[in-house]
């Protein structure tokens, strides 16, 4: 039987991309770093997927195994593997890296003509190309050489919505996720053949990666710290505020409008349902996806090639304002949540470097209007604090 190594056996690891693996015929073999998780996973060799939509359903993945991420049974998995995904989170992919490496190594050694496909299922521009590098960076000449013949790194977007279990979970490994989900690979970079029924193969990425990050995890973002910032715990809670929801669609069609102007096969029409129908999923009522999830990490969805810097960024080019995403950062920054490391080291900033400087600093931005309207929002939005 064909075997998959999927590297974060977390919400989109089992809710999503162990399931499509699944499946497609595969023997999904999960690494992680959390031992509980594995022995879980090792002691049912299954586990639920609970989709939240008008009917609950659920489906049984089974035929399941699970290793510590960093052992030598971690690495020998790799040796047979025919995919290699990953849903660890972009700060993590370092961590993967060389035990990826060294098990490649094993891997020309003991099965060398084979081919493999590496996937990295993280919320980023181009997460797979960000790990072969990291990857190539702990091989010698002679490994980086067998690696470009025998490695297929492709780029992906993955989308469906996989919250922290939501209230509907009563298993440990049970995984709630929504009706909805879209898996877009870049073929072109795909050694040998790969069939992943459900998986969308697209000849160039781009579209559909920034299409999905600015309208739908821009958006989600922008939801997660505003409505964090008026106290509501859910996304559902947050996007029925209506001044949240306003936000929410100004970003997205500033979004629409950068990505028009960058893209020819896109038109407003066409993205401005797709942002619809995104909205439309935020709203799903039965998925109570806390605002701290979503918000996770401001200084990560802060960045310069994030879901806010860069679609606001782009927008500039063709309008002058952009109140939405203006606003959508000033939240990110206001995100103050102490359970948040990420939160605590951003504040920490603002009281170091005042707004200006670390705006500045997070998301490379340095032109002064842009500047001041952020500093001005971030001003505005101290009245809920
Ligand atoms: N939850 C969602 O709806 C979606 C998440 N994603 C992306 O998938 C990635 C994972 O997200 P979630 O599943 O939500 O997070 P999660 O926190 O539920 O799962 C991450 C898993 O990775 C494990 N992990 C962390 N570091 C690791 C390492 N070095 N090696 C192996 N395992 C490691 C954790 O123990 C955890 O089990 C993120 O990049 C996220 O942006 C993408 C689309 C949807
Ligand atoms: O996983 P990240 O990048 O921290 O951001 C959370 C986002 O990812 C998702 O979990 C899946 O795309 C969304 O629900 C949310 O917008």
């Amino acid at each position: 039987m064909k075997k998959a190594v999927h590297f974060g056996a977390g919400n989109i690891g089992r809710g999503f991309i162990g399931l499509l693996l699944h499946r497609a015929g595969y023997e999904v073999v999960f690494a992680d770093v959390v031992a509980s998780l594995i022995d879980d996973i090792n002691a049912s060799h299954a586990y639920r997927i609970i989709v939240l939509d008008e009917d609950v359903q659920t489906e049984t993945v089974d035929n399941v195994r699970a290793v510590l991420l960093d052992s030598a049974a971690c690495r020998q998995e790799l040796v047979d593997a025919e995919i290699i995904t990953t849903a660890v989170g972009l700060g993590n992919l370092a961590n993967l890296a060389a035990i990826i490496a060294e098990g490649l190594k094993l891997r020309r050694d003991q099965n060398p003509s084979a081919v493999v496909n590496i996937m990295a299922c993280e919320n980023a521009i181009r997460a797979t190309t960000t790990l072969k590098q990291e990857i190539l960076s702990h091989s010698d000449a002679e490994l980086t050489a067998w690696i470009e013949n025998h490695v297929g790194f492709a780029d992906v977007a993955v989308d469906r919505i996989a919250p922290n279990r939501a209230g509907y979970a009563s298993e440990p490994l049970d995984a709630v996720v929504e009706r909805y989900f879209e898996w877009d690979i870049e073929a072109p970079t795909l050694k040998g053949d790969v069939t992943i029924p459900g998986a969308t193969f697209v000849q160039q990425l781009d579209p559909y990666l920034e299409r999905k990050l600015f309208i739908l995890n821009g958006a989600h973002a922008t939801a997660a710290f505003a409505g964090y910032r008026k106290h509501y715990a859910t996304i559902l809670d947050a996007m029925q505020d209506s001044e949240i929801a306003n936000i929410v669609t100004r970003v997205q069609h500033e979004a629409i409008i950068g990505l028009v102007n960058r893209y020819p096969e896109f038109n407003m029409e066409t993205l401005g349902r797709y942002a619809e129908s995104v909205r439309a999923r935020f709203l799903n009522p039965h998925i109570l996806d806390d605002v701290a999830r979503v918000g996770r990490d401001p200084l990560r969805k802060l960045s310069a090639q994030d879901r806010l810097v860069r679609p606001l960024l782009l927008a500039r080019q063709v309008s002058e304002e952009t109140p939405g995403l203006v606003n959508a950062i000033a939240l990110g920054l206001c995100y103050d949540n102490p359970g948040d490391e990420a939160a605590v080291q951003l504040q920490q900033k603002l009281r170091d470097f005042g707004v200006k400087e670390t705006v500045t600093r997070i998301t490379g931005i340095s032109q002064e209007t842009i500047l001041d309207e952020i500093v001005a929002a971030f001003d505005k939005w101290q009245v809920f604090a």
